[in-house]
């Protein structure tokens, strides 16, 4: 029997509400953790050895991304309210996450390209470039591109949420306000922009973050805010860099089984920017 069928639950909620049931008491680890279904989801498709490292390090990959969103939705939620202090907990937890993802690249690497190549076949056309929650966490730090949503047309559920995750104001757009309401003067065409539009960099948005890098003691904490954001494009940045880098590894040039150039594709990514006047200012002070 399993508890928490779907979405994860806050334990503590659930007591809050009630469900804190005879079966909660007598309630073991594994039912707890629903790992009846979490550890029989890993369905190799061949019968190469190799196969159960790939999926469980994207398995893995997907767990932590979905903490990441959790973390991230709670944080916009706090700067929205002016709780920055709760946001940074926030914060500063996505980018522990991002940090523990990354080592997941050393484990893959271990791989070789001969194994690789010899169960890739079954993978079919498959990629990670069909990643919904990594199109997510695009979407809710600031990174707004449509052609991703045609990925999903099949999909009403997850084309629905993406499509929520696309009009909302992301992490960035609820920094600049925040910016806007500490006396900051930003212009006014940002404060209620059509949040679908992909963001692009504005001249008084790098004013007002000079004015509080320049002042930390008087902005100390639109400052730390900055920082937090410039700590979480600079992890999903080395994320990028070491995917590409263990793809070329891998597979070198070939094209990806998404339709892609592959490394080629990859390397470009690598030019998408979040926060860009955050990177910006450091040239002016
Ligand atoms: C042997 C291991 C891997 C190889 C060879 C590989 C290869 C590729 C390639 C070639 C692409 C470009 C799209 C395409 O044409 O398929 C891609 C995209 C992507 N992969 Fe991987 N990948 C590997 C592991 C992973 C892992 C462990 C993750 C973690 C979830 C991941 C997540 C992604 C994501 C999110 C994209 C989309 C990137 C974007 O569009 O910006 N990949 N991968
Ligand atoms: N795009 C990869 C395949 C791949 O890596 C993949 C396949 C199925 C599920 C997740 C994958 N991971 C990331 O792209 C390739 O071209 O070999």
């Amino acid at each position: 029997m399993s508890i928490n069928k779907g979405q994860f639950q806050d334990p503590t909620t659930a007591s809050e509400k009630g469900i804190h049931t005879d079966f909660a008491k007598s309630m073991t680890y594994g039912e707890y953790l629903n790992l009846d279904e979490l550890l029989s989801a890993q369905n190799c498709l061949s019968d190469h050895h190799d196969e159960m490292l790939f999926i469980v390090i994207h398995q893995v990959s997907e767990l932590w991304m979905k903490l990441i969103l959790h973390e991230t939705n709670s944080a916009i939620k706090a700067i929205q309210d002016g709780q920055l202090a709760t946001s940074f907990k926030r914060l500063a937890r996505v980018s522990k996450i991002q940090s523990q993802i990354i080592q997941a690249w050393d484990v893959l690497s271990t791989l070789t390209p001969a194994e690789y190549m010899e169960f890739r076949d079954s993978l079919g056309q498959a990629s990670g470039f069909q990643s919904y929650q990594y199109r997510m966490i695009e979407f809710t730090l600031g990174y707004k591109t449509s052609h991703v949503l045609k990925i999903y047309e099949k999909d009403p559920v997850l084309h629905s949420t993406l499509t929520k995750a696309f009009h909302a104001p992301s992490l960035y757009d609820v920094a600049i306000q925040s910016l806007s309401k500490s006396g900051l003067e930003i212009n006014s065409d940002l404060l209620d922009r059509d949040f679908s539009e992909p963001y692009e960099a504005d001249e008084s948005v790098k004013q007002a973050w000079l004015t509080v890098y320049r002042d930390v003691d008087q902005y100390w904490d639109l400052y730390q805010l900055g920082e937090k954001l410039v700590d979480i494009e600079d992890w999903l940045q080395q994320w990028r860099f070491r995917h590409m880098k263990t793809v070329e590894r891998i597979i070198g040039f070939k094209v990806g089984t998404g339709g892609s150039s592959g490394v080629t594709y990859l390397k470009k990514v690598l030019d998408q920017r979040f926060f860009p006047e955050l990177w910006d200012l450091r040239t002016e002070i």
